[in-house]
């Protein structure tokens, strides 16, 4: 089997880069870090027609690819069709069939990664590993309601044990400050929103406190360390309250305000009313060009659009750790989602690195290996803990070795007799 901790496609993903990106004009817009760290730019793409691709995502890159943004009813069932296809009906058992080929095949292409853990210890030998998490369905199962989306305690001891070995970031579409009330840990890093606000690393900030998802200064003042959308703030609240509206007309639907972006949940509305709520959101949406919608798991969100995304916020931390074009890097991603597929690309353009699609279902993507679901996640987390563990013993029990050596006035490489 083949395991590729590189990125390399055979066929059917394409870099999103070559996608139509017509009508569209691309500018470059010099946004500072708020705490003057150092200067990012971000690209806003202004738009003469409705939008015909999506700002930045992984969808543009997947087979079934469709132009949220475009208004018409063609495409309001191709992405109510998509939407299904990527989240496929609760009632499928979660162990797939050890003879469901289809999966079966697939996993020649994304092989598990932990099953071909010692693979992963080969190809990150030597480097700085560095953590990233979604959160939804990688660190918590998907559930109906949205608001009950908790994490284990297992999970969240070993993602703390994780946090103590190696930096660790979550990065999410939720709020950060929600994202924050589910996980509890404090020594991570957090990038909400989609990636649109990130706070942190405290280190990289010159040793401020970290408190929750906060950086403070020494007068204790909140520094937030980058939000590409900030000008974005009022127009979100505003597109909130228009959504809820029409939501509220439609059983079951749900609006989540995650501060850059605003996500409508199908989960618990009838299939036969989908449309209905699409159309909804897409009637509002009209009104804003300077917005897009994006698609996830039985959620639609509407989003600035702009060139911001995880992958982005993946490639902004990295350097905030000072490793930004460092070849001895190992990102390691781990994520379920669509918007995900950035930061999977992200990692593939880098030399070394992995990225982890979870999924117990075929899915295209741009991950080149595979976990089933948060439970084999969190086996894959505890064997990293584990393995760090044994390698920072070994390495104090060669230094202690090597002091006994020396105050035994032997060489190194000696043996103590
Ligand atoms: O980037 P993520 O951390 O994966 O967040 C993406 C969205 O996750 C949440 O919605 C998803 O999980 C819910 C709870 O399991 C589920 O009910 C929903 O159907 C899923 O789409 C979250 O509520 C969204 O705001 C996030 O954008």
């Amino acid at each position: 089997m083949a395991f590729r901790t590189k990125f390399k496609h055979s066929g059917g993903v394409k870099d999103p880069s070559t996608f139509s990106h017509s009508g569209f004009h691309v500018g470059t817009v010099s946004s500072p870090s708020s705490n003057g760290l150092f200067n990012y730019s971000v690209n806003t793409v202004s738009q003469s027609s409705p939008p015909s691709v999506l700002a930045g995502t992984g969808y543009s890159s997947l087979k079934r690819r469709v132009p949220l943004c475009k208004v018409d009813h063609g495409s309001v069932t191709d992405w109510l069709a998509a939407m299904k296809d990527s989240s496929p009906p609760r009632t499928r058992s979660s162990r797939v069939d050890a003879d469901d080929m289809e999966y079966n095949n697939w996993m020649e292409s994304y092989p598990s990664a932990l099953k071909n853990f010692e693979k992963v210890l080969e190809a990150a030998h030597g480097k700085r590993i560095f953590v990233f998490l979604d959160y939804d369905g990688t660190l918590s199962p998907i559930v109906e309601n949205p608001e009950s989306a908790f994490m284990s305690e297992e999970m969240r001891a070993a993602v703390k044990e994780i946090a103590s070995l190696f930096p660790t970031a979550i990065i999410t579409g939720r709020s950060r400050e929600k994202v924050y009330e589910f996980v509890q840990l404090p020594e991570l890093y957090y990038a909400g929103s989609h990636g649109m606000d990130i706070m942190g690393p405290a280190e990289g900030c010159g040793g401020h406190k970290i408190q929750g998802t906060r950086v403070l200064n020494d007068e204790g003042n909140e520094i937030v360390m980058f939000q590409p959308a900030s000008e974005y703030t009022a127009v979100m609240d505003e597109i909130f309250k228009l959504l809820e509206e029409k939501a509220s007309k439609v059983n079951g639907a749900k609006v989540e305000h995650n501060k850059f972006c605003v996500s409508v949940h199908f989960r618990r509305v009838n299939e036969e009313d989908w449309l209905h709520l699409a159309e909804h959101v897409q009637q509002v949406l009209r009104s804003y060009p300077n917005l897009c919608l994006t698609q996830g798991r039985k959620v639609l969100e509407v989003r600035p659009l702009i060139l911001w995304n995880k992958g982005k916020a993946l490639d902004y931390l990295l350097k905030a750790f000072g490793f930004g074009n460092r070849s001895d890097v190992f990102p390691i991603y781990i994520g379920d989602d669509l918007t995900d597929e950035d930061a999977f690309k992200s990692v593939a353009r880098r030399k070394h690195g992995l990225a982890i699609l979870v999924s117990n279902v075929v899915k295209d993507t741009n991950a080149t290996c595979s976990l089933r679901d948060p439970s084999e996640v969190l086996e894959f987390l505890r064997s990293l803990v584990k393995w760090k563990r044994r390698c920072l013993s070994r390495h104090l029990f060669v230094g202690s070795q090597n002091i006994l050596h020396k105050r035994a006035g032997v060489g190194l490489n000696q043996p103590l007799t």
